[in-house]
Formats: structure tokens, sequence, C-alpha cells
């Protein structure tokens, strides 16, 4: 049966010093689906989500991605064939307006190279211009459009969040790896982001979503992987995983 999924990760495994922080993983992502990967401290969420993106290289096992094999390859080639990471702790560009912040994310792709951008030819102000009206439609996205000509680093958390999800977007994903997106975010603000999160999801683009923080991805993933101690120990609908033993057990353990 041909593989129709955006992502496959099979039989993945990493150890460090000889123990496996993730263990023999499996998982797909179909096209245009919310996809939670979930589980408690040290179930191996992170060093998943970076042998997928590439910033770690997988001891065992095959990723696939929009049907390349793509485990040997180098992040920057696995965001060139559409992946686009939105890392956990990542920062705004001080000194630089909200606008500017998201263009960073256009570069990548910008037609006009380096030589007409040193000497201002107006083949780079043209690409320059496309770039702008890009970030643009993409904080209109998100909802930042009133922010763009003020600074990146006056904006509070939550927005610094939004402005992170606008600069992956300027990059055009097919897959959008979203990494603890609601880590330090409160109340009103995490609404506000899962409610982005739900807009994103309606205009189908397909996302993979790793979290802590449980209600937040059983709310807004179609399907929700459970990790603990590096392996899958569930993998189904959100409701069948609340109410999973395997999961309830796996998350009581830690809060005892
Ligand atoms: N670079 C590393 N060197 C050694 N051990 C590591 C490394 N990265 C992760 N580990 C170990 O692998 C296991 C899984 O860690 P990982 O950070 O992937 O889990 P996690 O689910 O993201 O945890 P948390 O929710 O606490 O961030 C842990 O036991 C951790 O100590």
């Amino acid at each position: 049966m041909p593989d129709e999924s955006a992502l496959s990760v099979s039989g993945v495994s990493r150890s460090f010093g000889g123990v496996y922080a993730v263990r023999d993983v499996s998982l797909s992502v179909a096209d245009g689906e919310v996809c939670g990967v979930i589980g408690p401290n040290g179930a191996g969420k992170s060093t998943l989500f970076n042998l997928i993106t590439g910033h770690l290289a997988a001891d065992h096992g095959r990723i696939t991605f929009l049907g390349h094999r793509v485990d040997r390859l180098a992040p920057h080639r696995r965001a060139r064939l559409g992946m686009s990471i939105v890392f956990q702790a990542a920062r705004v560009f001080r000194g630089m307006t909200v606008r500017e912040n998201v263009m960073v994310g256009s570069h990548g792709r910008t037609k006009a190279g380096f030589v007409s951008a040193a000497l201002r030819l107006p083949r780079h102000r043209l690409a320059e211009r496309e770039n702008a009206a890009e970030a643009d439609a993409a904080l209109e996205r998100v909802g930042l459009a009133e922010w763009a000509d003020r600074p990146a680093d006056r904006l509070p958390i939550g927005q610094q969040r939004a402005l992170q999800l606008a600069r992956a977007l300027c990059a055009r994903p097919r897959l959008l790896l979203l990494d603890e997106p609601a880590s330090g975010l409160r109340g009103e603000e995490r609404e506000r982001l899962a409610t982005l999160v739900e807009e994103l999801r309606a205009s189908g683009l397909t996302i993979l979503l790793v979290e802590h923080d449980v209600a937040f991805v059983t709310r807004l993933a179609d399907r929700v992987v459970v990790l603990d101690l590096g392996q899958v120990i569930a993998d189904g609908p959100p409701a069948e995983i609340r109410a999973d033993p395997l999961v309830l057990a796996a998350y009581l353990g830690q809060a005892s």
C-alpha cells in the first residue's frame, strides 16, 4: 500500500551513552492533520523532535517526508523540502521591527542574489518589496498586522510566539513543527495561541506539535502520540488518549 503520510517515522532510535532516549519509535502524520506528541519529563519528546528536524542523527530507523527519505539530510535540506520549525526558546531579533523579524524567514528564498543585494540593484529592491508583502500577509494571518512597524522586543511573550509562527509561515511549509509552543504562556496568551493553531489547522496546514501541556495538545490535535521512557505507549484520537490507563499511569508515575 502506498504511504499517504506527509511525515513517516519508522523504527527510529537514538541513545546517549548507551541509554535510549528514543527507542524504536514509529509514527506518521497525514496530510492536513495536526498530530500531537506528549509525554512526561524525559520521555524523549525533544529528542524525537530533533531527530525529525535533523538537528540530531538517528542511530536506527527511517524518516520519510513527502516521499523523500530524509533521515540522513541536514536540517536545511529538510527545510528546503518544506519542514518549518518553531523552536521552543526562539527569541526575536532585537533592534528590528516585527516585520523585519518576519522577513528574516524569507531571505533563504529570495530570488535576487548576494551581488544584487550588495549593490542594491532594482532586482534586489523588488525582492525586498516582495518579501515585505509576504511578511505582512503572514503577520495578518497571525493577528499581528498592526504591530508590523514596532520594535519586536517590545511584544509580550504570547505575541512573540505568534511572530515566530509568522516567520515559519513565510517559508511556505508543507509541515509545521512546533516545539513546546505553549511553554511560558499563561491563561489568555495560551488561549490565543490555541485559537491561532486552530486557524492554521483549518487552513489545511499539516502540523506536528510536541508539547508538555496535555490539555493544550488534546484540544488541538486530531491524533495524539504518547511517549514514555523513549517509547510510544499510545497513539490515537484525543478522547481515547485521555482515557488510556497506560497514559494515566505514566503521568501519575511522574506526579508521585
Ligand atoms: N544530549 C543528551 N545527552 C545525554 N542524554 C540526553 C541528551 N538529550 C536527552 N538525553 C536524555 O534522553 C532522555 C529523553 O530526553 P528528552 O529531552 O528528549 O525528553 P523530553 O520528553 O523532551 O523531556 P522534557 O519534557 O523534560 O523536556 C532523558 O533521559 C535525557 O536525560
